[in-house]
């Protein structure tokens, strides 16, 4: 179980909706995943009209609890606005916090990101803000306000995993009682299984389930691995070591006369 401001959730494995190739196959996958959690961008599904409702019905039909988050946004005032919308539309506070700062590498402006979040904490939010993985900007975010955070591992869609582990592991050990989620560029089971063994307690993914060849199969996929390594890292994983050391005793040797 998975402790979020109180919440308990089944699944550490947080999923995106977007980017699926049809909206069967989306219910699909999380059903797959066995996630407790769903996040879903209120600017995106209401520039839909028509087919925005039908998302909205889905999303309601598929039983999981629903993460608004204010994707898409590049200000403070545009973030802000976003999550106070989704709090009446969803009857939630919280709110996954994106204030995007570069067109390419879509990295939140953590300047931005840390003046919505004590705006939004102050009016009662529980901000999950979506941030790189510098630990002084994390420090700020908690000051904020912010119970949890949510560093990336790489750039939103890249796919490209843990690129800087050493910044992940003194986040971890930095943070030791505050909720860490990754959230973006997870491209494989693999690597969720290495950011769970390092301790984090959740992970939230998009592109690498939605874009797979078979979304149902990815997304059951990811399960697996995030609950394995959970269950790793909570064994008491080898430290690895540069020395041989022998698994087999090397008393009681059979001697031959
Ligand atoms: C779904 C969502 O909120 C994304 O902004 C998130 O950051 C996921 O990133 P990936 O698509 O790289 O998994």
């Amino acid at each position: 179980m998975f402790d979020l401001f109180g919440t308990k959730l089944a699944s550490r494995l947080l999923l995106g909706t977007a980017q699926y190739p049809s909206p069967a196959i989306l219910a699909e996958a999380v059903k797959a995943s066995g996630t407790s959690m769903v996040t879903v961008s209120l600017r995106r599904e209401m520039a839909g009209g028509r087919g925005g409702e039908q998302f909205w019905s889905l999303i309601r039909s598929l039983g999981v609890r629903v993460l608004p988050n204010t994707a898409g946004c590049h200000s403070v005032k545009e973030a802000v606005t976003t999550a106070k919308m989704a709090r009446e539309v969803f009857g939630t506070s919280w709110i996954k916090l994106e204030v995007i700062g570069n067109h390419d590498t879509l990295q939140p402006d953590v300047f931005g990101l840390v003046e919505a979040a004590r705006i939004l904490c102050e009016d009662g939010f529980s901000v999950f803000p979506y941030t790189t993985d510098d630990l002084v900007v994390a420090e700020r975010l908690l000051e904020a306000g912010c119970k949890v955070l949510m560093p990336w591992c790489a750039p939103i869609g890249s796919a490209l995993g843990p690129v800087n582990i050493m910044a992940l592991r003194s986040l971890r050990g930095h943070f030791s009682d505050v909720p860490l989620i990754v959230d973006a560029g997870l491209g494989r089971p693999s690597h969720a299984a290495i950011v769970m063994e390092l301790g984090f307690d959740a992970v939230l993914l998009n592109t690498a389930v939605a874009k797979a060849a078979d979304p149902v199969g990815m997304a059951r996929a990811f399960s697996k691995a995030v609950d394995a390594d959970r269950e790793a890292y909570g064994s008491g994983l080898l430290e690895p070591r540069d020395v041989a050391v022998p698994s087999t005793p090397t008393i009681g040797r059979a001697v031959f006369s």
